[in-house]
């Protein structure tokens, strides 16, 4: 499918002017037809390590450049792209980036509440994997839903991860999250190489899912055990790019280890990125993640906050057709729109 968005033709239209002054341009593009099919596992200034003939004999990582007809358009980890040029992955070959596919989701931020400039983060993506330590530092249920908010919004499932299971229990924050219906894993350190980390990947399974945790949570202790190979998928990223292990700072996608014939799965980390502004959340997004009520908004005064006395779904929780506990929990994720101090 063809994009008419602010970013998608103008490039072109800038780049191959008509001879024939207005005669109007055809949307088909022709070139690149042979491309090849790629996908993006990491994003370093400009650089972009790809995934070219997944699950082939031949399959290997290239790097490339976004071509200078993609203008503005963003790359991000994640996309399907279609690349040219030098295909072969060796030291020093570029290949180019000529065409993003359209992506099923995209995970977004904006740095804090009152930026309004809106970046995507990671394109495709399933879920969203909400690492929380349960002591050590103290779990913050306040940036959990904003988490959640974030998941709702980009259509992505929520996991929640709770480690150092060995510090404290997780009882009181799984009651927390029971009515909204996250699937959560417990995890500790000292099981983690062993049943945790097995336990953990079976939830991750041919999804691609995005890590994200506050520092501390144990996220970099809990990803090295889920991709046991990291360094080396990492090290081998960065032979590409000529830089060293520790510098990336955009999302960086990960094959999980799998047993033959059992199917795989990416976990995508996200170093330095910790929380998300949510000034660019959508109620109605977020209340598609709540089925049972969101029948119930069809009589609300037109753009109502859900958390206003004309709201119609407190009739709706009265009448029975859903739970309180639900109405409860969509609110408290709708309030954790307002920025805060300490989010
Ligand atoms: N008690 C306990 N400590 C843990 C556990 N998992 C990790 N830690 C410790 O918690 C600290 C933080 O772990 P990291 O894996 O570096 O945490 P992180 O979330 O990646 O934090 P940043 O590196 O700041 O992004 C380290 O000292 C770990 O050894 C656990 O299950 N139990
Ligand atoms: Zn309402």
């Amino acid at each position: 499918m063809r994009r008419y968005g602010k970013d998608a033709d103008e490039d072109d239209i800038r780049n191959r002017p008509s001879r024939r002054g207005s005669r109007p341009r055809t949307r088909i593009r022709p070139a690149h037809e042979d491309a090849a099919e790629g996908m993006v596992l990491t994003v370093d200034r400009g650089r972009f390590t790809c995934l070219v003939e997944e699950g082939s004999r031949r399959e290997r990582e290239i790097a490339a450049m976004k071509a200078r007809e993609l203008g503005r358009k963003g790359v991000v980890v994640g996309d399907r792209v279609a690349l040219v040029g030098d295909l072969s992955g060796e030291d020093g070959s570029l290949a180019r980036i000529v065409r993003v596919e359209e992506r099923d989701s995209v995970l977004r931020r904006t740095a804090d509440d009152d930026d309004p400039y809106e970046r995507i983060v990671v394109a495709n993506a399933d879920q969203l994997a909400i690492v929380t330590a349960l002591a050590d530092p103290e779990p913050r249920p306040r940036l959990i839903d904003r988490c959640l908010v974030a998941a709702y919004d980009a259509g992505m499932e929520p996991l929640l991860v709770l480690t150092k299971s060995d510090l404290a229990g997780p009882e009181s924050l799984l009651e927390t999250y029971a009515p909204l219906g996250v699937r959560s894993v417990v995890t500790s350190r000292d099981t983690l190489a062993t049943e945790d980390a097995e336990a953990v990947r079976e939830l991750l399974r041919g999804l691609s899912t995005v890590f994200i945790g506050h520092s501390g949570v144990g996220k970099t202790t809990l990803v090295n055990a889920l991709v046991p190979d990291r360094q080396r998928q990492t090290g081998q990223v960065n032979a590409v790019t000529g830089r060293g292990r520790h510098t990336t700072t955009s999302a960086l996608a990960l094959r999980l280890p799998a047993a033959k014939g059992q199917e795989s799965g990416w976990v995508i980390d996200t170093p330095g990125f910790r929380s998300f502004g949510l000034s660019h959340i959508e109620p109605s997004r977020v209340i598609h993640a709540f089925p049972d009520l969101e029948p119930g908004t069809a009589n609300c005064p037109r753009a109502c906050s859900h958390d206003e006395p004309d709201c119609a779904l407190d009739a709706w929780v009265e009448a029975g057709h859903a739970d309180q506990a639900r109405l409860y929990s969509l609110r408290r994720l709708l309030s954790t729109r307002e920025a805060r101090e300490g989010d």
